[in-house]
């Protein structure tokens, strides 16, 4: 189970979460979507330790990781697919993954851990890559590295930022066919994504956050009925709302040194 509750994180220019709270049961896919800027990338950097919570408990499996370091909060169980992929231009797929490979770390859910073996059999194509470097591989092989990378750190919740990002249709909905095994499997998935259609196929629950607050958490099937209202909601630009009255100033953070690309924003 990923827990967040009350969670405010922002960098030095100011607060972007707003106690944002979400729940996501193991074995389900929790989508985000909200407009550019809405803070989706800051939620899922803040639950993997890159941007620091200033208040508010994030619980992996009831076990409370906000302020732990990122590779601790790894150890936790929680993978992260970056947006953009960030695979290493110069490193051979087969050095992506045993990089990756964590095989002394017993899986924190239990169960079969996730070998290299393993996750070329759930991705063949990579299998066929093998000698490849990360920039030669296309945008869908590198997303298949990215995810495969994540699942070699024996993640029982794995976080997905915007994965089928510049993918081609097929593409994107082979991406979200492996999401769906993965949480079929018991994995917890929180996934973010630009397309409202993608979330509402894929998720069992879609969140929307409009200027770092939740506004919107329900089962996907109520949208898989009647999406309207969901749509308006993302295409109608709100004003930021007024901040509370008579409330301190949250405590701002800078981004870690620790992201994993400077010049990511
Ligand atoms: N490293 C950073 N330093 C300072 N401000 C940042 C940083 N990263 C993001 N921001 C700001 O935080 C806010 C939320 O950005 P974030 O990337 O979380 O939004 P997003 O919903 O993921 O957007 P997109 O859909 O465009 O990826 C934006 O105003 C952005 O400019």
């Amino acid at each position: 189970m990923l827990s967040v509750d009350r969670l405010c994180a922002g960098y030095a220019g100011g607060i972007v979460l707003h106690e944002v709270s979400l729940r996501v049961r193991p074995g389900s896919i929790q989508a985000v979507v909200g407009r550019n800027g809405a803070g989706k990338s800051t939620l899922v950097h803040t639950i993997a330790g890159l941007v620091r919570a200033s208040s508010g408990r994030i619980e992996i499996g009831g076990v409370h990781v906000a302020g732990r370091q990122p590779h601790r909060i790894a150890q936790s169980g929680v993978g992260l697919v970056p947006q953009g992929r960030r695979v290493f231009s110069r490193l051979t797929v087969a050095e992506h993954l045993h990089l990756a490979a964590a095989p002394w770390r017993a899986p924190v859910s239990g169960g079969e851990g996730w070998t290299v073996a393993r996750t070329l059999e759930l991705l063949p194509r990579l299998a066929a890559r093998l000698r490849h470097r990360g920039c030669e591989l296309s945008g869908g092989e590198q997303q298949m590295l990215a995810i495969a990378r994540a699942l070699l750190g024996q993640p029982r919740v794995l976080l997905l930022d915007e994965p089928c990002e510049g993918l081609s249709p097929d593409l994107a909905a082979r991406v979200r066919e492996l999401v769906n095994g993965l949480a079929a499997d018991g994995l917890t998935v929180l996934l973010v994504e630009q397309q409202l259609q993608h979330a509402i196929d894929v998720a069992d629950r879609v969140a929307v956050l409009e200027y770092g607050r939740v506004v919107y958490d329900r089962p996907t099937a109520e949208a898989r009925v009647d999406p309207a209202p969901l749509a308006a909601m993302l295409s109608v630009a709100a004003a930021p709302p007024p901040p509370p009255p008579n409330r301190p100033a949250p405590r701002l953070w800078a981004d870690t040194p620790t992201s994993p690309d400077p010049s990511e924003r």
